[in-house]
C-alpha cells in the first residue's frame, strides 16, 4: 500500500471483511449507548430519500427504539422518519418504500421547495444568481434545517449516513448532509452497507438503487459514480486496503485532498489543514 493510502485507510477504520451481524449489533449498540448517557434525548431525526443508506440508517435507528423501549423503564424513545422532497421527487416511490420497510415511529413529510425557492429569490434579489448546482447544496442545508427543527422539537439527535466511502472524495454539502448529530455508518464502506441491507432483508430494489444525490435539476438522478469520476468499487477496494488503478488512485487522492476541510472543525491559527490540493504527496 502507499503510504497516503496507508494513512487514510487508517483513518476510516473499513475493515477488510466483516461480518453483517456482527457490525448490525456494535451499531444499534452505539445508539443506544449514546442514548443511554444524556437523559435529555428521546428521539432520533433522519431523511429517508429511499436510497441505500437511509434506508440502512433508519433501519437501524428503528431497531435501537424497539430494543430501548423494551429496556428501559419508561420508554417513550422514537425514531422520526422524515420525507424531504423538493416538489415532487423523481423517485418518490422508493422513499415511500424504504418508510414502509422501516416502520418508523414517526413518519412525516416536509416539503423544502418553497423556502429552496425563498432563498434562492433573495439571494438573487441581492445580487448573487445560484448556478442549478448550487441551487443543489441549498436544497442539502434546507434537509439539514428541517431535521434539526424536528430534532430540537422532539428532544433528538439528528442522524447522518456519512460512511467512509462518501467521506473520502467528501461528496456531500458542507453543513448540509454533512452536518448531523450521530454517524453511526461511520467503518463501513458502500458494499458493506449494502451486505447490510441484505442481512436485514431490505427491499431488494432498494438494497440495489443506484447511488445518487439527486440535487440537480438539470441533471435528474445523476449517479454518484458518473458525478465523482471514480466508482464505488475501486473507493470501497482503496478503503479495504487494496491496489486500484492509478487513474482510480489519482482520482481519490484529488477528491480526498480537495474535500480535507470539510472534514476538519473549522480552522484556525493552531490548528491548519493537514492537505492542500496543490500539495504533492
Ligand atoms: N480549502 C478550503 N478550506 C476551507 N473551506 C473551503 C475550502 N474549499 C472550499 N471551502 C468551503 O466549502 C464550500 C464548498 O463546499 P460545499 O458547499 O459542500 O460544496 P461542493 O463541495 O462544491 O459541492 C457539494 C458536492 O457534494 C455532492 N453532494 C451534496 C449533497 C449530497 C450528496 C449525496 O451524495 O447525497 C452529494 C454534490 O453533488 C456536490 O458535488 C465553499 O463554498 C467554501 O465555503
Ligand atoms: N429526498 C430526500 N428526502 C429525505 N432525505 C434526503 C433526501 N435526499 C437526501 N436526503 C438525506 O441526505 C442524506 C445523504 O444523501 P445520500 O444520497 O448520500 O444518501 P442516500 O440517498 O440515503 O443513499 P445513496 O447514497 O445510496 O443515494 C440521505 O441519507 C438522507 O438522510
Ligand atoms: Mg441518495
Amino acid at each position: 500500500m502507499r503510504p497516503l493510502q496507508k494513512e487514510i485507510v487508517e483513518q476510516f477504520n473499513v475493515k477488510p471483511e466483516i461480518d453483517p451481524a456482527t457490525e448490525t449489533r456494535e451499531i444499534i449498540d452505539f445508539m443506544k449507548d449514546y442514548v443511554k448517557n444524556y437523559t435529555f434525548i428521546k428521539s432520533f431525526v433522519l431523511g429517508i430519500s429511499g436510497g441505500q443508506d437511509s434506508t440502512l440508517l433508519g433501519k437501524l435507528a428503528q431497531m435501537a427504539v424497539d430494543e430501548l423501549n423494551e429496556e428501559v423503564e419508561g420508554g417513550g424513545y422514537e425514531f422520526h422518519a422524515l420525507r424531504l422532497p423538493y416538489g415532487k421527487q423523481n423517485d418518490e416511490q422508493d422513499a415511500i418504500d424504504a418508510v414502509e420497510y422501516i416502520q418508523p415511529t414517526v413518519s412525516a413529510t416536509i416539503d423544502i421547495q418553497p423556502n429552496v425557492n425563498q432563498s434562492i429569490a433573495s439571494l438573487k434579489e441581492a445580487g448573487y444568481e445560484l448556478t442549478d448546482f448550487l441551487e443543489g447544496n441549498e436544497k442539502a442545508r434546507e434537509r439539514m434545517k428541517a431535521q434539526y427543527a424536528v430534532a430540537a422539537v422532539a428532544d433528538g439527535v439528528v442522524l447522518g449516513t456519512d460512511h467512509p466511502a462518501e467521506a473520502i472524495t467528501g461528496f456531500y454539502t458542507k453543513f448540509g448532509d454533512g452536518a448531523a448529530d450521530l454517524v453511526p455508518l461511520f467503518g463501513l464502506n458502500k458494499r458493506q452497507g449494502k451486505m447490510l441491507l441484505e442481512y436485514l432483508e431490505a427491499p431488494e430494489h432498494l438494497a440495489n438503487k443506484v447511488p445518487t444525490a439527486d440535487l440537480e435539476d438539470d441533471k435528474p438522478m445523476l449517479s454518484d459514480e458518473e458525478a465523482l469520476g471514480v466508482s464505488y468499487k475501486a473507493i470501497d477496494d482503496f478503503l479495504e486496503g487494496r491496489e486500484v488503478s492509478d487513474e482510480d488512485y489519482e482520482t481519490i487522492i484529488g477528491w480526498f485532498k480537495k474535500t480535507q476541510h470539510k472534514r476538519d472543525l473549522p480552522y484556525h491559527r493552531y490548528n491548519k489543514p493537514a492537505y492542500g490540493d496543490k500539495q504533492e504527496e
